[in-house]
């Protein structure tokens, strides 16, 4: 194997990448690089990542019904479709994945070629935007909205909405923010320090925090709680959240 080989399939590598100091800081974006060390990096980055993945498993299991799909819509390396796929006792279920990063689908497509799950996996390598949504008993968006244009956000809620079967589930986890600014830079010192507690520095904190501006765009609970509402959820509130990363639940 080459050394490129090498280090494309360095699936257990740390994230260094705004270890030292950029000239210039460009936009964050899911490249090779990123790909190369996500597992470490989304773990170290988002307090409770585990859990809420644990946690998808398991409401997939409570919500998949025979014969229906279930989505990961920006589904990254698989994490919330391999919960998934190992839960689900629904018979002829079918998980499709979507990303929009061929980096991501690729390496993604490994893990499922490297797993033994029975559920059946459809790896997209599309804009989520494109996909058609329906026969839907669960659909996953975990930390993925928050990457898409605000005003692109109701509409792509409204085609989950449509394409879910009635009693389906929609999971959705995404960094917010707070009204209360006193509150909002309470939960973001609180989150800084998450960071510093799992060995990012300063800078790094600093430099991510920089690539991330205008690229993830965080709302809050409410304006998720309005949108749920606005597109035919009747029932929607969070499940779980940790400082300012929270995941809710919206059920048809
Ligand atoms: N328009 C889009 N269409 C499709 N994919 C997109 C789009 N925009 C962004 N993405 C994809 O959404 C993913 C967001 S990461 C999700 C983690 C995963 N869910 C996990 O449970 O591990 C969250 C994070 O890194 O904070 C990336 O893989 C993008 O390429
Ligand atoms: O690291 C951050 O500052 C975050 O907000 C979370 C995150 C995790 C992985 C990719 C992008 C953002």
């Amino acid at each position: 194997m080459s050394e490129q080989e090498h280090s494309k399939h360095a699936s257990g590598a740390s994230d260094t990448i705004y270890a030292n100091p950029l000239g210039h800081v460009a936009g964050f974006s899911f490249d090779q690089n990123v790909v190369n060390v996500f597992p470490d990096m989304i773990k170290r980055s988002v307090p409770g990542y585990t859990t809420i993945i644990t946690m998808i498993g398991t409401l997939s299991e409570q919500y998949a019904t025979s014969g229906s799909h279930c989505y990961d819509l920006g589904c990254s390396l698989g994490a919330a479709s391999l919960a998934m796929r190992h839960r689900i006792q629904a018979a002829n279920c079918r998980i499709i994945g979507v990303d929009n990063s061929q980096a991501m689908i690729d390496r993604c497509q490994d893990v499922f070629d490297a797993d033994c799950g029975e559920v059946p996996v459809e790896l997209i390598c599309d804009d989520l935007e494109n996909i058609e949504i329906q026969n839907a008993s669960v659909v996953v968006l975990n930390f993925t909205l928050q990457f898409i244009p605000p005003e692109r956000r109701d509409g792509i809620l409204q085609r989950i909405y449509d394409g879910l079967n009635p009693g389906g589930v929609l999971i959705l986890s995404e960094k917010v923010v707070f009204q209360d600014q006193q509150h909002d830079q309470l939960m973001i010192d609180l989150y800084h320090n998450f960071k510093r507690a799992n060995g990012y520095s300063d800078l790094e904190i600093a430099q991510k925090r920089t690539a991330l501006e205008n690229v993830l765009i965080p709302e809050t609970l409410d304006s998720h709680r309005q949108r749920m509402k606005k597109v035919g959820f009747h029932s929607c509130d969070v499940w779980f959240q940790c400082f300012n990363f929270a995941s809710m639940i919206a059920i048809k």
